[in-house]
């Protein structure tokens, strides 16, 4: 475990691709001051920078398929040493993604003390996507990437989920209502935490 973050505030952020993980990870974030780190989002970084590692990464995205575990998790953990010393805690968006990303996380940073399982409809999923392809300009927003994000979704994430009921961290939010009406039970969860 290290030291740095030895007694971090971890919240897990689970949903499949489209639920609105990133949605709600924002407000939480302005509410409450937690840094939001999103494992797509620093992939989408490195990648954007050209490096040699990035270009590899991009076609593996394109398929919808996961990048190695080692590549996310050492480039999450940067990322929370570099909040460390100013951070209430950190939401982390789209991880894990399987169990073994889940066990790896614990032994190289640490415990999470919440998951949020963010919970919509598959159709609904589907729908938000495309919607958000119009504009987003993201290589994996159409519709056969979407769809095999989604066959990996249940396939290898809704696990992680079953994992952590055993330990009794998991709140299910259904974020099929609107972005404020999801928030409100959102914010209910982390205030548990308190
Ligand atoms: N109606 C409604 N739409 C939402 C809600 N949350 C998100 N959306 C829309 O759904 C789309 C996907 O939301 P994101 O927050 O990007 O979802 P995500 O889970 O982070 O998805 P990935 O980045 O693919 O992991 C966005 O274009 C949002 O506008 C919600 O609670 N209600
Ligand atoms: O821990 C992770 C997180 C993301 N990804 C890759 O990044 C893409 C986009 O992830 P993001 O969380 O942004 O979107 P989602 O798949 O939830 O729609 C995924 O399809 C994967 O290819 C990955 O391999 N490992
Ligand atoms: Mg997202």
């Amino acid at each position: 475990m290290s030291d740095k973050l030895k007694n971090a505030k971890i919240i897990f952020v689970v949903g499949g691709p489209g639920s609105g993980k990133g949605t709600q990870c924002e407000k939480v974030v302005a509410k409450y001051g937690y840094t939001h780190l999103s494992s797509g989002d620093l992939l989408r970084a490195e990648v954007a920078s050209g490096s040699e590692r990035g270009k590899n990464l991009s076609a593996i995205m394109q398929r919808g398929e996961l990048v190695p575990l080692d590549t996310v998790l050492d480039m999450i953990k940067e990322a929370m040493i570099a909040k460390a010393d100013v951070s209430k805690g950190y939401l982390i968006d789209g991880y894990p993604r399987e169990v073994k990303q889940g066990e790896e996380f614990e032994k190289k940073i640490g415990p999470p003390s919440l998951l949020l399982y963010i919970d919509a409809k598959s159709e609904t999923m589907v729908k938000r996507l495309m919607k958000r392809g119009e504009t987003s300009g993201r290589a994996d927003d159409n519709e056969e990437t979407i769809k095999k994000r989604l066959d990996l979704y249940y396939k290898a994430t809704e696990p992680v989920i079953a994992f952590y009921e055993g330990r009794g961290i998991v709140r299910k939010i259904d974020s099929e209502g609107s972005v404020d009406d999801v928030f409100s039970n959102v914010a209910k969860a982390v205030d548990s935490l308190k």
